[in-house]
Parts: C-alpha cells; structure tokens; sequence
C-alpha cells in the first residue's frame, strides 16, 4: 500500500503598503495560533535581508536565513532555499506565514510560491492588507494597490476604527471593484480569526506540566475576549455526504464558486470513478488542489467538506453541493473520462503547476 503522504505545508503571503497592519496582523495570528507552529519569513525592508524565521513558542529563538531580499530574489531557487529550511520535518512547522515588505509586488511572490517543486507546501493565499483609513490617499500615491488588490485572494481592510462611517463605505466600494469579488474582511488591529488562514492544529505541549504562563500565554487570554465576533466577519458552510459526489457536477461548482468564498477544505470521495481514493481538496481564492490518497480499509467512504468566505450565501452554496451528489441515473453514465476535470487539478509530478486560474492581467 502507498504510505500516506505528509501533509503539505500552506505557505500564505501576507502583503499590504507601508504601514496598512501586516506586522499587527502577524502578531495576532501568532498570540492567538493555540498550538499551531507558524513559520515567518519577515521580509524587511531596508534591511534588505530576510532577517529570520520565528517560530512561535520559541519566542526569541530565531534562524538566520541568510542574506537577500525575497522581494528582489529574481529566481524561484532562491525562495527555494528559504522554503527548504522552513520545511525540514525537524522544525515542524504547520503553516509558514511569508510578511512581504510594504513595497514588493506580491505577485512576483506568488508566482515563485506556484513554480516551487517544494512537495512539502502548498499554496496558502495572499492576503492583502488595506488601512481602511489611509486607501483613498495610498491609491493616489500607488496606482499600483488595485493591482495588488485583483490579485489578492482574501482582502482584510483594517483600521476600520479610524475611518468614518462614510469613508468606510466609500473605500468598501472601491476595494470591492478593484479585487473582483475576492473575499474581503473588516478588522482592526489585525484581529481576524486565523482559521481563515490555515487549520488550527491542536496538539499538547510537549513540556506542559512544568509550563509557566508565558508571556504568549497572556496576551492570548485579553485577546480572547474578541474571539466570539472574530467568526461574525465570515460564514462557513460544513457540508457531509455518504454517498459519492459526482465528479463532473462538483467540478462545475467549484470552477464556478464566488469569488467571496475563500478557503475551501476537506476531501471528496467519487465513488465508482476512483473507488481506490479520496481526494483531499484544498482552495484559496482562484487557486484549487486535489490531492488523491488511498483509502484505508476501515476507513468510512464520505464527503467532508468546509466552505469559508465572506458575502457568501451559505445555504445556497449548501443545495448546490447536495445536488453534486451521485443519483442513481448517473451510474448509467459512462465513468471514463468523468475524473478528468478533477485531474487537472492533481498536481503533476514533474511540478508543473496546475489549478491556479490566471488573473486578468497575469501572463500565463
Ligand atoms: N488605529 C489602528 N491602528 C492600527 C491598526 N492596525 C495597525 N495599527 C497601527 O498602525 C501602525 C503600523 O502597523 P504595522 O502592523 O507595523 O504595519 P505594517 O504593514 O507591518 O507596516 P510596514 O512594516 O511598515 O509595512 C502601528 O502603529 C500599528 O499599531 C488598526 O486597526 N487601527
């Protein structure tokens, strides 16, 4: 039998201008993480080096990553490297956040993320940070920040405390336009839920007897006060079914989901069109993954699956799924062939990429 394949890594890219709360952002997600293991690249600028990797927990222990700018890093073997280190079994790490500086181009990022034969990551997501209070003038100064925000997958506008009613509606009209549907969340100080960003992973700590509170610990326990409306900002959608989806009608909901549904997770089972798998799915934004896996013998054949977004109708999106299960006239259906739109989303073993629909203005 295949031995189960690690699980990849999401490696999620976290932009914004100068000054929007991406760093504010990152330290939330690493006081409320419970006991997920974040990666962070922190590529400063004016530094010009990535300057170290922390791992929360380890607070204060840091690994040098060596010198160059990850922004300014023209090939993707560069990035590699970095992701390399990042990626050791040794270190452990669940999820690598990548804070890119205020000035990078965080396609480019992207882009390099996509074209990485790393097989232990996986696309994440960018995360474009806008200060909700500052959009209209940066915009004026950054034609450019439209062109971040269409290629963003998931928009946090924050600072929303230091905009005024009419200016926030005016700038969640414009973002809205310029990111093309993608999913957009209001936030102040960063305090967005993390599980719009990765799973949380619940393990023990390893030495929790002889822990003390720690400083994280603290901070975790006032922050935890904002934890019941942190879920108000997005829905989600858990959706289970034990009899198989049917691969063509799945495919033509998920090419066809709204832009505002952000994460998709889970694992399909196609019944007699891969009776030897279940496909593990991952989504963010435009970007979607199959990973196909053996079943294992005792294992129950079902669909599980959990939709994360914001502006979307979460009960609608639910009947749609329902009517993506098998019916009985579909077993007259010829089943050759119904898995090729899954397949265009398995990734290739030669590393080429697929599943990542281009934006508009993205050369393919
Ligand atoms: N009022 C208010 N201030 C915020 C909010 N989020 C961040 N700030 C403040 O804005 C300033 C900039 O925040 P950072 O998190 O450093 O922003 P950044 O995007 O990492 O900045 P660069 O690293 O310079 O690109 C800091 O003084 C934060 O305390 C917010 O939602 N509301």
């Amino acid at each position: 039998m295949t031995p189960p394949r690690a699980p990849q890594i999401p490696v999620v890219v976290l932009a914004g201008f100068l000054g929007s709360g991406k760093t504010t952002l990152l330290n939330h997600l690493l006081h409320n993480r419970a006991g997920t293991r974040i990666g962070v690249i922190v590529n400063d600028f004016g530094s010009i080096e990535i300057d170290a990797m922390t791992v929360a927990g380890q607070v204060g222990s840091t690994v040098s990553l060596g010198n160059g700018c990850l922004c300014c890093a023209v090939d993707a073997s560069e990035l590699d490297t970095f992701l390399e280190t990042l990626t050791r079994p040794a270190v452990r790490l669940d999820v690598i956040v990548i804070e890119a500086s205020g000035l990078a181009e965080p396609q480019e990022l992207v882009r390099m993320l996509l074209a990485s034969d790393n097989p232990r990551i996986r696309y994440g997501g960018l995360v474009e940070v806008v200060d909700a209070a500052e959009f209209m003038n940066t915009r004026v100064r950054h034609p450019e920040i439209d062109r971040h925000l269409a290629v963003a997958d998931l928009v946090v506008l924050n600072k929303t405390d230091r905009a005024s009613e009419a200016g926030l509606d005016a700038v969640r009209e414009a973002v809205a336009a310029s990111c093309g549907g993608a999913a957009v969340i209001e936030a102040s100080y960063g305090r967005i839920d993390p599980e719009l960003l990765f799973d949380p992973v619940t393990r023990p700590d390893e030495d929790d007897d002889a822990r003390q509170l720690t400083f994280e610990d603290l901070l975790q326990e006032t922050a935890h006060d904002h934890g019941s409306h942190l879920h108000a900002a997005y829905e989600s959608v858990s959706f289970s079914a034990e009899v198989p989806m049917n691969p063509r009608r799945l495919m033509a909901f998920l090419d066809s989901r709204p832009g505002g549904l952000y994460r998709i997770k889970g694992f399909a089972d196609f019944g007699a069109a891969d009776p030897g798998n279940r496909y593990t799915l991952h989504a963010v934004g435009g970007f979607l993954r199959f990973v196909p896996q053996p079943w294992t013998r005792d294992e129950p054949r079902l669909t599980q699956l959990v939709l994360i977004g914001s502006g979307i109708d979460a009960r609608a999106l639910h009947e749609e799924l329902a009517d993506c299960r098998e019916t009985p006239q579909d077993a007259t259906v010829q089943l050759e062939r119904s898995m090729w739109g899954v397949l265009r989303y398995v990734r290739q073993p030669e590393g080429d990429e697929p599943g990542h629909e281009p934006a508009a203005d993205e050369t393919p």
